[in-house]
This record gives structure tokens, C-alpha cells and sequence, in this order.
């Protein structure tokens, strides 16, 4: 049969998703197409350095190789998106949020298949990547309603003169991506750079380089000019050259304080705005009079979503003296029933972790808790689930760790891994002083019936994403961001508009220009 040749395109589009859709169950992907995307498609990159191996947290197997691009590919992708920015900037907010809505369309329509993959390469459960994909199509809708609201102020001058502020995009935005999200993060900062009016080139993490380029096929096929979304694979060295390229003109980056410490310094050179979204050691605080079993509940959310791989997870957990023990019962109680294995399986709440070496890394901040007087009161080893396919993964048993002081490592520094540290305290002052004793400042959050001393609470918390009675829950409406080393800028909600953007001010004589010289 012959096909009308404006359907090749979608055909062969829909072709790449069915061939992920049949290779779904765990163990069984392999990596076929390149990652890389530029004017429109799938390419390889023009200079690819050297290639890499894609694993499978979930059996350890590897799923294929990648091209990691070098300096030429990610010009060939700067321009690709400078051509596209040319006419996506002059769209009016309204024919941005149409685009916007459709691609959100998209993906809610494909959300189990890009949940399926986005398991297959994270680790983390396709329960969790369910609501992942969700938050991402969420994230687009919101900006695509808030597309065609962007709008200046008029201000009247003495005299009949006048003046007015535009928002303009900024033009070819960097996004730069950690693994432990990587559908999300790419909406979260695609969404507003391009209702924004801006283009945009993703880099992923190298440990999951899968799901963005489905994002960039999902834009195209919305309707965004080609180009305007691309994608480029690599680590360390792409990155370098994405940050310092000319015609680069903003820099979001979400991962860790080293690296964003060398983004910031890259910008600088080339006085570019950065987003700097970074890691955490949040404190979550339980007073005595909390209703234990939501303390208990916000504290599991805190903790051991993604393996525990959260930024703004709540692992300093301070409870009351007075219900330490009944908290740490049901808590401990509650870690051990939590269902680890296959992470494609429904029932699985726990998958495996993103790396061999980051297994091992967290496995170490538990030896060294113990070596520092900390006692292990459930979980902190490695995890071999019964089914043989899976025993190469990366998997652990969530654990809490009891007697723990503040001057711990396991308590001040970052972990990323399923690991609980509990904190007994007295006083609200008291537990003030040492919530704020970190360099970080992403998160923070507080269980109490006390109206008055939740809201006292939150507001002295040195931390960019408060939580009152609940913990990580994170609708897109809400700005999303850190203090201190925890980074600057924010993601998501009306915020997250005004660093995609950059204000004019256009002044208006309505008279004779009176001269003082
Ligand atoms: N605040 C947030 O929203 C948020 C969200 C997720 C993860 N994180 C943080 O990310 C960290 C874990 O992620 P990770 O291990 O992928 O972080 P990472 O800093 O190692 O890498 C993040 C990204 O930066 C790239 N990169 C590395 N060196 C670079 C360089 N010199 N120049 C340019 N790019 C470079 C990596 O390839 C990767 O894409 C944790 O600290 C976590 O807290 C923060
Ligand atoms: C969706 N969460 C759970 C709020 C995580 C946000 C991204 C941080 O790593």
C-alpha cells in the first residue's frame, strides 16, 4: 500500500515507539537508534569523541553504546537552534502555548511507554516513573496557560511621555541534566525556556541518555520549528563546550554543588545567567504532638522515593523526644515492608539503584555511620532479589539509621541513596540551630499540629522548598529551588518565567527634547 507521503514521518516516528512498546519487559531493551537530535532528527554525532555503555540498573546488563559529541557537534546544535529561535521568538505567547499543549498531549497519550523506558534506564519503579510523566505533561500544560499571559508594564512619564516594559526570551538556553529524573528534569526546563520564546539544547546525564530525544521527537511532532529543541550526549567535556559556547545564552543546570561550581565559573566568563538546582542534606522536623502515622508516612516520602537519589530529600530527620521511640518503631517497621525487585513489576516500590559504583558509594556512607557510632536499625545491604535475571542489579535494602549525631558524616553530607538518619531533639530552638547547621539550603520540612509554630518553623528554615504535614510532593505550580550551596533560580511555577527571560524597558518622548547643553 501506498501512503500519503506527509504520513512517512509520523509512521516511522510511530515505528521507534512500538519497537520500545515491544521490548518492554525488564532485560530486554536494546539501544538501536542515536540519541543525539538536531534539525529535527535523531542523528549521530558529527565528531563523537568516544562511545559509552547504557546500563540497566535493574540487571545490570548493558543496553547498547552511545556517542558522546564533541566540540563540532554541539556548534552544529547551536546553530540548529539559533536558526529555530529566529522564528519561534517572533510566535506570539498564544501560538507558543498551542504547540506547547499539543506536545503535552503527546506525552500524556505515550506517558506508560516513556514511563516504561524511563524505568528500564533509572532503575526506579514504574510506579514512581507513572507519576513522573505525569508531572512532566503537568509542567508543559502549565507554561503552554502561561505562554500567552507573558506581558510588560505601561508606565506613564510627566508630560504625555510614556515608557513600557518587554519580556523578551533570551535566546539559546543550555540545559544540563542529573540522572535521577531525566524525563522531568528536561520538562522542567524546557517547558518555560520555550513558552519563553527562547530554543533550548538538553543534555542528559550519561547514565540516562534515553528519554530526552523522545521529548525532542515529541516537540517536533507538536509543531516547533526545526531545530528549536535539540540534544546533545556527552559528560564533563560536552558540557564544557555547551557552557562556553558564544551563542549559548543561558545556562540551567541541575546536579551537584562541584559541578555546578565550574558551571558558574564557565558562565562567568561569559557573563551568562545561570539556574544552578543542586544537592541537599534537608532536615525534616517532628514535634511530639504531630499525628504519628502522617510523621511516619511524610518521613518514608522523604526518604525513599528514587531509591532514595532525591535532591531535596528530608534525611535529617528530627523527631521529639517524647516520640522517638514510638516513630522509630513504626518507621523501621514500615522501611522493612517496602517491596524492593523488578522495577517494572507493579507492585515493586523500591527498584534498584542508578550505578554498580553509586551502590557501592551509599553502601559506604552506612559502613562509615557504623565506624562513627551509628546503629543500623533495618536495612543498609546490598539486596539480591529471587528472580536470576535480576541479580546483577544495583539493589539495597532502604535503611534507618538510629543513634546518629550531627557531627556524623551519614548526617551532613548527602548521600543520595535510600538512607534515613534520625535525630532525637527537645527544644524548637534547639532543633532550629542544627536544621540550619549545613552549607545546604534546598529543602525543609516540619509535622506538627501547632499552626503557629509550623508556619515559626518554616519561616526560620534556611531552605528554598518548605513543606508543612507532608513531604516531596512538588505540583508544577509551585517554584522549586535552593538556598544556599543548594543553588539560585528557580524551577517551575510563575518564577521560573523570569529566568527564561530578560526585561526592555523602551522609553517614549511625546515632546521636544530639551537639552542641557
Ligand atoms: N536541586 C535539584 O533540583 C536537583 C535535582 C536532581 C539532582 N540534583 C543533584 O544532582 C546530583 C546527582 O546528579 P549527578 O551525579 O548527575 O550530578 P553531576 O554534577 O555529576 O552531573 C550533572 C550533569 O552535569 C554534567 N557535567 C559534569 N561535569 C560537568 C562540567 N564540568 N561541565 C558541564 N557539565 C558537566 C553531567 O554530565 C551531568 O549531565 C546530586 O547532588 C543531587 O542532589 C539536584
Ligand atoms: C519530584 N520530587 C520528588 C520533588 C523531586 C524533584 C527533583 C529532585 O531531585
Amino acid at each position: 500500500m501506498l501512503l500519503r507521503p506527509s504520513l512517512q514521518p509520523l509512521l516511522s516516528r510511530l515505528g521507534t515507539f512500538l519497537s520500545f512498546t515491544k521490548m518492554s519487559s525488564t532485560g530486554t531493551f536494546h539501544l538501536q537508534q542515536p540519541l543525539n537530535y538536531r534539525t529535527g532528527s535523531r542523528v549521530q554525532p558529527v565528531d563523537g569523541s568516544h562511545s559509552e555503555e547504557v546500563y540497566e540498573p535493574a540487571t545490570g546488563r548493558v543496553m547498547g553504546k552511545f556517542l558522546f559529541s564533541g566540540e563540532k557537534e554541539v556548534d552544529l546544535a547551536v546553530q540548529s537552534a539559533k536558526a529555530a529561535f529566529k522564528i519561534w521568538s517572533q510566535k506570539s505567547g498564544m501560538e507558543r502555548s498551542r504547540v506547547l499543549l499539543e506536545a503535552a498531549r503527546i506525552i500524556r497519550e505515550r506517558s506508560e511507554e516513556i514511563a516504561t523506558l524511563e524505568t528500564i534506564n533509572n532503575g526506579k519503579s514504574i510506579f514512581e516513573a507513572r507519576m513522573d510523566i505525569d508531572i512532566s505533561w503537568q509542567c508543559l500544560e502549565y507554561y503552554a496557560g502561561l505562554a500567552g499571559a507573558i506581558a510588560g508594564q505601561h508606565i506613564q512619564l510627566p508630560g504625555g511621555s510614556f515608557a513600557y516594559t518587554r519580556r523578551e526570551a533570551l535566546g539559546v538556553c543550555v540545559g544540563i541534566g542529573a540522572w535521577n529524573y531525566p524525563f522531568q528534569i528536561a520538562c522542567w526546563k524546557s517547558a518555560p525556556a520555550l513558552a519563553c520564546g527562547n530554543a533550548m539544547i538538553y543534555k542528559p546525564s550519561p547514565l540516562t541518555p534515553i528519554s530526552a530525544v523522545m521529548l525532542a521527537e515529541i516537540f517536533t511532532q507538536a509543531g516547533v520549528p526545526s531545530g528549536l529543541f535539540c540534544v546533545v550526549q556527552g559528560g564533563a567535556a560536552t558540557g564544557q563546550f555547551l557552557c562556553q559556547h558564544r551563542d549559548v545564552a543561558k545556562v540551567s543546570f541541575t546536579g551537584s554543588v562541584p559541578t555546578g561550581i565550574k558551571i558558574m565559573e564557565m558562565s562567568a566568563k561569559g557573563i551568562k545567567p545561570v539556574t544552578l538546582e543542586l544537592g541537599g542534606k534537608s532536615p525534616l522536623i517532628i514535634f511530639s504532638d504531630s499525628v504519628l502515622e502522617n510523621a511516619v508516612n511524610g518521613a518514608l516520602m522523604a526518604n525513599f522515593l528514587t531509591q532514595g537519589e532525591v535532591c531535596c530529600n528530608g534525611t535529617r530527620v528530627f523527631v521529639q523526644r517524647q516520640i522517638l521511640e514510638a516513630f522509630t518503631e513504626e518507621v523501621v517497621k514500615r522501611t522493612q515492608k517496602i517491596k524492593i525487585g523488578d522495577p517494572l513489576l507493579e507492585d515493586t516500590r523500591m527498584g534498584a539503584l542508578i550505578s554498580r559504583s553509586h551502590l557501592e558509594r551509599v553502601l559506604g556512607f552506612i559502613t562509615q555511620a557504623k565506624e562513627q557510632g551509628a546503629k543500623v536499625l533495618c536495612g543498609g545491604d546490598p539486596y539480591v532479589p529471587d528472580d536470576p535475571k535480576l541479580k546483577n542489579g544495583y539493589y539495597m535494602r532502604p535503611c534507618v539509621l538510629g543513634n546518629c549525631r550531627d557531627d556524623m558524616t551519614c548526617v551532613k553530607e548527602e548521600i543520595f541513596g535510600p538512607v534515613m538518619s534520625i535525630l532525637p531533639f527537645d527544644t524548637e530552638e534547639e532543633v532550629l540551630e542544627r536544621a540550619n547547621n549545613t552549607t545546604f539550603g534546598l529543602a525543609g520540612g516540619v509535622f506538627t499540629r501547632d499552626i503557629q509554630r509550623a508556619h515559626r518553623v518554616v519561616a526560620a528554615l534556611q531552605a528554598g522548598m518548605c513543606f508543612i504535614n507532608n513531604y516531596n510532593i512538588s505540583p508544577v505550580e509551585l517554584p522549586f529551588g535552593g538556598y544556599k550551596m543548594s543553588g539560585f533560580g528557580r524551577e517551575n511555577g510563575q518564577a521560573a518565567m523570569e529566568y527564561y527571560s530578560q526585561l526592555k524597558t523602551v522609553c517614549v518622548e511625546m515632546g521636544d527634547v530639551a537639552s542641557v547643553f
